[in-house]
């Protein structure tokens, strides 16, 4: 096997130049360089690793990027960047500043779609299909490939159905690895595993809804492949070619492991497939832990789950349960209605997902779930900044699609203690829908709080200082919070931190609590616009309460991948610019009301003052305080701050 093979594909049209009989090499080059850069980088091994002789026989085919190539969910996408001259980049895969572990439109003209959310390859593939017609571009083929996972997605049935009811030629290359959803999870299962077996010739789904279908071909032979695709590239008609592939193929610790053929994964050891260092419980399996403890005394709950099933921590659920937990496949807007239906016929249904997939379900959570006032309750793991998965994976669009939907309550526990609590309260609600978040990873240590008031934790107070500054910290950034006002006691100024648990709607406590001081601070691991900060802002103006309200979280922007804790600090997430932000506006906020009759008004600015203890306070880096403040959420600027009076120095 020549070791020079792979180094030789710079692009396309070296693959092309290849001999049939060098093939081979190359896949197994391939998949060596796979295993190698992916056990080093963590990523989606197994599906790349079932991919490979296909991908090869699809740029050997068409000529992208003249010929459209649209890659569904995007995670399998890593042959096609090798192939396609990236092979050099695979050392910074993930990282930030480095190789997507998606198409990413920046790094080549052969990536279009950006995506990684799944079942929506066919839908641009019927766009691309139609606007090459109306421009007169018909010479460029279109190819969707889709996973038969990916194909359990409602959205792809829409397309399905249009495309087949036209004659617009989309080529459509069906992965099938029959990994992607339990056979009992729906018919299209029994249906392709029968096409595998070559039955029912005369009952096609695909032929049935317009598609040529030409299949099923072992997606592991080349010439196979590129034959089918060669023959479907000269229909002129939509056309299915049904490849039958093996995820995880060809590395021994993938095609042995039951989970999902190493489908994500950690840093590993290469060798053994295995991660080299343990790791604390995850936030995964604290929950999944508490659910199943939960659900041995309550008959009435049971769980769903959009084809994630050990991602989402119902892996012993389901052992223990099996008749209570529902996997739909690829499909949250179906398992959210399908959660409606449930808890209309007397159960309390609890839907995992993902919290950055919750967004393919906001009418339904809208429309079927809270305008029927139903108690169904939203877990959403990946919370927050997930991190190497980029843009379409950070989950920090959930406060504020959910702070709009009427009678909704979400729960941001800080800690596992607070989510078994939170959880069980959740379960507990009969009168509408809740929701519970929590971040991707290790769960942490315990946060104990002073005390309880009205629902709400104090987790840090200055008694004996003036109430400058309170800080209302959602979920897990409840530990930066108390050491930024640790911090910032050190630097003189009275501090108080608390942990709402129920985030949304904005306790009037909260309210209550910023009335009492010159500033209130809200840090939230989520887009600040429209989340937690804002929600507390607006509470704070209909109350007639003056208190300045800032937002701390993440900018209302698509952040590419990195990792969580570099992402956070880039936005001000750490415990160190939440104090630098807080004495930032502290002190614009002291001098704005300073009386100082002809004095000269001090110029706002964004530098914190000069530190007593000589640590560096700097603001977050989001923190403008020349401008308008961009984290100023009060929404009048004309309230002016009317301080705590004199002797009000507690709590109440
Ligand atoms: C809307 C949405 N829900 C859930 C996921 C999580 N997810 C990622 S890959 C995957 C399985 C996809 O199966 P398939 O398309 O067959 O690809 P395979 O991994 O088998 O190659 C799932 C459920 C997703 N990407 N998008
Ligand atoms: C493609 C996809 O949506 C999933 O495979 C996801 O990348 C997994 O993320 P975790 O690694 O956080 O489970
Ligand atoms: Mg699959």
């Amino acid at each position: 096997m020549s070791p020079t093979v792979l180094g030789r594909v710079t692009g396309p049209e070296e693959l092309k130049k290849l001999s049939p009989e060098e093939l081979p090499a190359l896949a197994g080059r391939i998949r060596e360089f796979l295993v190698d850069r992916v056990c080093a980088a963590g990523g989606h091994l197994g599906p790349n690793l079932g991919v490979v002789e296909l991908t090869i026989a699809l740029h050997r085919v068409f000529d992208s990027p003249a010929d459209r190539i649209v890659f569904d969910t995007g995670h399998q996408a890593y042959v096609h960047k090798i192939l396609t001259g990236r092979q050099d980049a695979f050392g910074s895969l993930r990282a930030a500043g480095g190789l997507s572990g998606y198409p990413l439109r920046e790094e080549s003209p052969h990536d279009l779609v950006e995506n990684s959310h799944a079942s929506t390859a066919l839908s641009y593939a019927d766009g691309l299909a139609r606007a090459q017609r109306l421009l007169g571009e018909e010479q460029r083929r279109v190819v969707a490939v889709v996973g038969d996972g990916a194909l359990t997605g409602g959205m792809a049935w829409e397309a399905m159905n249009n495309i087949g009811g036209g004659d617009r030629p989309v080529v459509v290359v069906l992965n099938d690895n029959g990994r992607s959803y339990d056979p009992t999870v729906g018919s299209l299962a029994g249906h392709l595993a029968d096409l595998r077996r070559c039955r029912y010739r005369g009952q096609n789904l695909f032929e049935t809804l317009g598609f040529a279908y030409l299949g099923p071909v072992d997606g592991h032979d080349i010439a196979a492949v590129e034959q089918a695709c060669r023959l479907a590239a000269g229909l002129d008609q939509p056309v299915v070619v049904h490849c039958v592939t093996e995820k995880g193929r060809g590395y021994a610790p993938a095609e042995n492991d039951e989970a999902d053929h190493m489908h994500g994964i950690g840093v590993v050891d290469p060798v053994t497939g295995r991660s080299r260092g343990g790791s604390p419980p995850s936030w995964t399996g604290v929950f999944g832990q508490e659910l199943e403890r939960i659900a041995a005394e309550r008959p009435d709950v049971v769980a769903l789950t959009a084809a994630m099933l050990r991602p989402v921590g119902l892996h012993r659920f389901a052992q223990r349960f099996p008749e209570r937990v529902v996997d739909v496949g690829i499909a949250e807007q179906h398992a959210v209605t399908s959660a409606a239906g449930l808890a209309m016929g007397g159960l309390h249904p609890v839907v995992c997902l993902y919290a950055t997939f919750l967004n393919r379900a906001v009418d339904q959570i809208m429309m079927d779930v809270a305008l029927h006032r139903l108690p169904v309750t939203f877990v959403l793991d990946r919370a927050g900044v997930t991190g190497p998965d980029g843009a379409s994976h950070h989950g920090m669009w959930d406060l504020a699609l959910l702070g709009a939907v009427p009678g909704m309550r979400v729960a941001a526990p800080r800690d596992p203690v607070r989510l078994a609590e939170l959880l069980g309260e959740a379960v507990s609600a009969h009168d509408g829908p809740t929701a519970l978040r929590f971040p991707k990873g290790g769960s942490g240590p315990e946060i104990p709080a002073l005390t309880r008031m009205e629902g709400v934790d104090i987790l840090h107070r200055t008694r004996s200082r003036p109430l400058d500054v309170l800080i209302v910290s959602t979920g897990v950034l409840a530990g930066a919070a108390v050491r930024a006002a640790e911090q910032l006691a050190g630097e003189g100024l009275g501090v108080t931190v608390v942990d709402p648990r129920w985030v949304l709607p904005v306790d009037p406590a909260l309210v209550h609590l910023a009335s009492r001081h010159r500033l209130a601070l809200c840090v939230e691991d989520g887009v600040r616009a429209g989340g937690v900060g804002t929600a507390l802002a607006q509470a704070a103006a209909d109350a007639r309460i003056t208190t300045p309200v800032h937002g701390l979280g993440l900018p209302r922007e698509f952040l590419s991948h990195g990792d969580r804790p570099g992402i956070l600090a880039e936005h001000g997430l750490t415990a160190q610019s939440i104090a630098g932000t807080a004495l930032a506006l502290h002190g614009t906020v002291a001098a704005a009301h300073r009386p100082a009759p002809g004095a000269a008004r001090p110029a706002a600015s964004g530098a914190a003052r000069p530190s007593a203890s000589g640590t560096d306070l700097t603001p977050s880096p989001s923190t403008d305080l020349t401008r308008s403040s961009s984290t100023d959420l009060t929404p009048s600027s004309s309230t002016a701050l009317a301080p705590a009076p004199d002797g009000e120095r507690t709590l109440r």
